[in-house]
């Protein structure tokens, strides 16, 4: 029981240099039992080198990190039996039978051997592999290659699993069905996989920690970090019927309007005082007598989310103004 409390992952100001140049720098999070973390970055972001020190597979320069209480450093054979690892491009060996691919990967794993074929079927009935079990590995698709790579991940029953890309070049189905799966591993398991695709994060995460040249830029529910972006985004949403030229030059001149930019099917209005400019944009439309769609308080989707996070001019909040999710 005592276990179930104690963070599933914690790490302390993890830095990592390869020469001279820093890809991770003072990265801090925990993850609590049950979580599915996204982790979600642009290209280069340092996803790959955090997943690979939680991994055991690369030592960090500086900080710590620990997987199910055991340091990756000093106890790394303990945080190999807690932990499942899907890398961005498994090592799969195209000759060999699926179940004899699993049988040796559980054999490493250090499953015992009157508990391999159990641990095989139950991998396989997960990552629905089970009908193709018999075949060789060749013979599959990428989806299905990816389901071997997320049954090895999982087949020493891990506390948790972390997926670097997972849906990494899957065709739409495919993306969709790995989706599921994770959803279905993180009903047991902790899990965090990268990705760099915003709309995976939604659908299957529960938080994410957005990383950005090496640095946790936000860390929360999709909600939290959308809100952290409104505050600092502010403006407010105008859409009118027959929007033209005319009409947008009125509300861009309207006092206290700094900027006007178009924004889905209407216009958004920043100043520094929203409520000011959405009082005045009310009188503008009245005395005109314009058709007012709607006004709002500008809210950003994902996209706009992570466009402003990993902006070269955002500066990371301090560890103490991230706002962490618990689980
Ligand atoms: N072995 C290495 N030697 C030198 N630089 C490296 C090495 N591995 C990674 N890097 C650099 O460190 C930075 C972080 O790389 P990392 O692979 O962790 O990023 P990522 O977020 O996983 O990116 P991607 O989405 O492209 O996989 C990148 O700028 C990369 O070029």
């Amino acid at each position: 029981m005592e276990d179930n409390l104690k963070p599933s992952i914690e790490v302390d100001k993890l830095s990592k240099s390869y020469g001279d140049f820093v890809a991770l720098d003072g990265v801090s999070f925990s993850v609590q039992p049950g979580q599915i973390v996204g982790f979600l970055g642009p290209n280069g972001a340092g996803k790959t080198t955090t997943m690979k020190i939680l991994t055991c597979f690369m030592a960090a320069s500086s900080g710590s990190a620990k997987v199910a209480g055991y340091d990756v450093y000093d106890e790394s054979e303990k945080v190999r039996e807690k932990i499942g690892y899907l890398p961005e491009s498994v090592p799969l060996y195209e000759d060999m039978i699926v179940y004899d691919y699993l049988n040796f990967m559980a054999e490493i794993r250090g499953v015992e051997k009157s508990k391999r074929h159990g641990a095989i079927k139950r991998a396989a009935e997960l990552t629905g592999l089970t009908h193709m079990i018999g075949r060789e590995i060749f013979e599959l698709s990428k989806g299905y290659r990816q389901r071997v790579g997320l049954a090895q991940a999982i087949i020493h029953e891990p506390d948790v699993v972390i997926l670097d890309e997972p849906t990494s070049g899957l065709d739409p189905n495919q993306i969709l069905e790995i989706r599921d799966l994770i959803k279905e591993i993180g009903r047991e398991k902790t899990v965090i996989f990268s990705t760099h695709i915003l709309g995976e994060v939604s659908a299957v995460c529960d938080r994410i920690i957005l990383i950005n040249r090496g640095k946790i830029v936000a860390d929360g529910s999709f909600e939290e970090l959308s809100k952290q972006v409104a505050e600092r985004e502010r403006g407010v949403v105008v859409r009118l019927k027959d929007l033209n030229a005319e009409k947008k030059l009125a509300l861009k001149g309207i006092s206290g309007v700094a900027e006007m930019v178009d924004h889905l099917g209407g216009v958004k209005l920043v100043g520094s005082d929203d409520d000011a400019i959405r009082k005045a944009c009310l009188e503008l439309v009245q005395n005109e007598g314009w058709e007012l769609l709607s006004i709002d308080t500008y809210r950003p989707d994902l996209e706009e989310v992570f466009r402003a996070l990993t902006r070269d001019d955002f500066v990371a909040p301090e560890k103490d103004d991230l706002k962490v999710a618990e689980g």
